[in-house]
């Protein structure tokens, strides 16, 4: 592979990533693979506030953001998760660096005119820290928060989002969606549930009408779509595994393809 790879780490299975993930990570970098990182943090912030007594509340996989819940995401996102993950890959071998969104104003959001308040919206994702850091021969890892044009305002951005607008200003070859779960699931005639191999825009929009995708994998799929309009070549769906970040990268059929539509090859 040549082109850069964009691995989004789930905040559903950041507690679950075996050291092999992070080693696979390693690995890859030690043979030249230009890396960035980035992460949610979802769960970990539904515990920090449920210790500061404020009930998280989601519409369509976006979170509510009051300002004291904004202040949480950042504490939570910039300050544990992040050095948690930056920590994990040096112990796995990499060479890795932690910034936000916010750093550079690599992420450029306007406020969203819809009522989740100090929600961004993604103006522009600006690559210049992102592309100096891989430079030096680092894994960028990157959190999800956003700033105004005059920096003087900070938004929360759905992870998913982040990833997709970083992996487009990259012109990615490949963005990695790494969750707790196989990739899109649907139900099947006889009761089980099964893994979707590949899928496309307007299947996409049936399974949300449908409620066969919900919550979380909304902004997931919005997000791959936009990044597969935006020039990313491939956007896959995937546990956080070893297996399945290697596979993915060496091009065979693991989790969920996502494309624009079912003839796009
Ligand atoms: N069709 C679907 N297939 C798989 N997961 C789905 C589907 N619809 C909703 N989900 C939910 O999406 C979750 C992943 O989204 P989310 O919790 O936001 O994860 P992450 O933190 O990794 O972004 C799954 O754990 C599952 O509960
Ligand atoms: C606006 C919005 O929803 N922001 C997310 C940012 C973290 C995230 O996306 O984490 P996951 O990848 O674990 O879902 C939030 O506050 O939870």
């Amino acid at each position: 592979m040549q082109g850069i790879v964009v691995i989004k780490c789930g905040g559903s299975t950041m507690d679950q990533l075996p050291d092999s993930f992070f080693q696979a990570i390693a690995g890859l970098q030690a043979q030249g693979q230009e890396i960035v990182i980035v992460h949610g943090g979802g769960p970990a912030i539904n515990s920090m506030l449920d210790r500061v007594q404020i009930t998280p509340q989601f519409v369509d996989g976006l979170r509510v953001t009051c300002e004291d819940t904004l202040r949480v995401v950042e504490m939570v996102l910039c300050g544990s998760i992040n050095k948690a993950l930056v920590k994990r890959l040096t112990q796995a071998g990499a060479k890795a660096w932690g910034v936000s969104g916010i750093d550079g104003q690599t992420l450029l959001a306007t406020k969203t005119s819809k009522p989740l308040g100090w929600v961004g919206e993604i103006k522009k994702a600006d690559t210049t820290i992102p592309k100096a850091i891989l430079g030096q021969g680092y894994v960028p890892v990157i959190a999800p928060l956003s700033v105004s044009e005059d920096g003087t305002e900070t938004f929360n951005v759905n992870a998913d989002v982040a990833a997709g607008a970083i992996a487009a200003a990259l012109s990615a070859e490949k963005l990695i969606m790494v969750t707790d779960v196989p990739g899109i699931m649907q139900p099947q005639p006889d009761g089980t549930k099964a893994v979707v191999p590949a899928t496309s825009a307007e299947e996409i929009q049936e399974m949300i009408q449908a409620e066969i995708i919900t919550g979380g994998m909304i902004p997931k799929v919005q997000a791959a779509l936009d990044a597969l309009g935006q020039g990313v070549e491939q956007v896959v769906i995937c546990r956080g595994t070893a297996d399945d970040l290697l596979g993915v990268c060496a091009g065979q059929g693991v989790g969920t393809t996502v494309r624009m539509n079912v003839n796009y090859a």
